[in-house]
């Protein structure tokens, strides 16, 4: 198999990727531009994490390249990465009580080929007191994570339930990326 590379920054990415058992270098994508528009577009979250894959197989060629994106989208809207606790804090309050989605596109380039696809993830939140938010976004945890919680730490105590995959939720739905690679042979 050819050298495989995670195109990515997330040490969520490289812990789930690790489940695959095949080794595999790191390889953050750089330069990238992650402007998404505000209200969400399927197309364009593709867009993005091929541009990420091809980011980085441009300056590793004849390698396999996986990279991803993820966003929460509420009521059509994307919710990224905060910019502050205070942004932190203002997403955690709009997404207490109420049902969210996470997509996470997933972009690989191998060989002459390439595909991708998107995870999607509905996660529903308790109604989470306010001080209990404010806490959490002050936490630092915020900060590298869209929708500014973690599901795998602590934001998990605001879950009440999840229909779809929770590693998508992380931010690497590996087992659909087993199954999509082990499908064309690429592992
Ligand atoms: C919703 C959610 C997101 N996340 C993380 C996954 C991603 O790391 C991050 C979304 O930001 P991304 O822009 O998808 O990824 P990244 O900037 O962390 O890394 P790179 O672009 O180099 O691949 O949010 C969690 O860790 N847990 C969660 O519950």
């Amino acid at each position: 198999m050819a050298r495989l590379i995670l195109g990515s920054s997330s040490p969520r990415r490289r812990e789930l990727l690790h489940l695959l058992r095949v080794s595999f270098e790191v390889i953050p994508p750089k330069g990238v531009e992650e402007n998404l528009s505000e209200r969400f577009c399927e197309k364009e979250l593709c867009e993005l994490s091929h541009l990420k894959a091809k980011n980085v197989m441009l300056r590793n060629p004849f390698s396999t390249v996986i990279a991803a994106d993820t966003v929460v989208v509420l009521d059509g809207l994307v919710l990224g990465k905060p910019s502050s606790v205070e942004e932190a804090y203002e997403m955690l309050l709009v997404l207490s009580g109420r049902t969210h989605s996470v997509f996470t596109s997933v972009s690989v380039m191998y060989e002459e080929s390439e595909f991708s696809f998107v995870e999607k993830t509905d996660v529903t939140f308790r109604e989470v007191p306010s001080e209990v938010l404010k806490e959490y976004a002050e936490s630092g945890l915020s900060l590298d994570k869209a929708g500014a919680y973690g599901i795998q730490d602590y934001g998990a105590l605001f879950v009440k339930s999840i229909a779809g995959d929770f590693y998508n939720v992380m931010g690497l739905p590996i087992g659909r990326l087993w199954h999509e690679l082990h499908a064309r042979g690429v592992i």
